[in-house]
């Protein structure tokens, strides 16, 4: 667990980032998404200290990161900015064992490493480990911009706008295959993003930043359905189309096998209702059923999968 304590970033008086706080669960993504100039890169670099606070602090599973020394922390914090360059005269695999070789991992157990990485982002080991980044695509590069941060198996996985280069089709590509690779690792994440269209569609918590100051943190539904401000439904209005796609849809079209607690809805309820009640009654799942027949249920998880096919 990461918790950040009342962080804050002065610039000659003036808060670059201002009292936040909030947490981030192990295992999950959590997104920082505001305008520009909003504070999320000064925030992100307070984490692993590449900006030094000017008050509060972060602690990693407790251990607060003023009290560790910058090695130990560049171990526990992978970091990627947008085009981070690989480095051009080493191998892929040279490139994904950086860190693993700084830490005096062995040649086995690097290699190892580079392996599975490579497996888990679709790139055959055989294929891809002894080529130059100069011969791989920009998506493939990217990919392996992940796999290098994530090499030392961190405790946290920092990202500046990752995907910032890349097209939008690639783009949609890389979200996916991130997201499917921190389910897989369990990794745990915080990404820097300015498009809300990305923060809803990775992020497990979205963190909406403005004036240096945190103005809602919590799941996408909650962030879509209860805006906290004018300004988080403004960030958002870009993002209500699949929103209102949603109504079209029927539950009966989106149902799995399974119960959950509490009152059945009916299967010709929206999906966008669905999720309101979801949000209302603050559970997962909800029971659908046809008068006395229980039909299945329909889960939040579900409703978001097709609110990001909608988006
Ligand atoms: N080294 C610095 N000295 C003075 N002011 C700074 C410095 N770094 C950032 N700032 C200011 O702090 C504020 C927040 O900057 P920050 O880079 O965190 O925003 P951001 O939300 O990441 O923006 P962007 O999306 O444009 O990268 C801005 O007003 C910026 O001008």
């Amino acid at each position: 667990m990461i918790e950040i304590d009342e962080i804050t970033k002065l610039y000659e008086g003036t808060a670059a980032v201002d009292h936040v706080s909030m947490t981030v669960e192990t295992g999950t993504i959590t997104v920082i998404v505001g305008t520009s100039g909003s504070g999320k890169t000064t925030l992100l670099r307070m984490i692993n200290r590449l900006i030094e606070p000017s008050s509060g602090e972060v602690r990693i599973n407790g251990e607060a990161t003023s009290a560790l020394a910058k090695h130990e922390l560049r171990r526990r914090i992978g970091y990627v900015i947008q085009g981070d360059g690989l480095f051009p005269h080493y191998t892929i695999a040279g490139n994904i064992g950086a860190v693993p070789k700084l830490l005096g991992w062995t040649k086995d157990k690097t290699r190892a490493r580079v392996d599975e990485l490579l497996d888990l982002f679709s790139m055959e080991p055989a294929q891809f480990r002894d080529r130059y980044p100069a011969e791989l695509s920009g998506g493939q590069q990217q990919r392996v911009g992940v796999a290098r941060a994530l090499a030392s198996r961190p405790d946290l996985l920092l990202m500046d706008e990752p995907f910032g280069a890349l097209d939008p089709i690639i783009r949609a590509r890389a979200q996916a295959d991130l997201r499917h690779i921190q389910r897989q690792l369990g990794s745990t994440i915080v990404l820097v993003t300015h498009d809300m269209e990305e923060a809803i569609h990775l992020g497990d918590r979205v963190a909406v930043m403005d004036g240096g100051k945190l103005l809602q943190h919590g799941t996408p539904a909650e962030i879509i359905a209860a805006p906290a401000t004018d300004f988080v439904a403004q960030m958002v209005g870009g993002v209500d189309r699949p929103l209102r796609l949603l109504s079209l849809i029927p539950v009966s079209e989106a149902l799995e096998d399974g119960t959950a607690d509490g009152e059945p809805i009916a299967p010709d309820t929206s999906l966008r209702d669905a999720l309101s009640l979801c949000l209302w009654r603050g559970v997962e799942a909800l029971p659908v059923a046809d008068g006395d027949t229980p039909l299945g249920r329909v889960t939040l998880a579900t409703i978001r999968a097709r609110a990001a096919e909608l988006a």
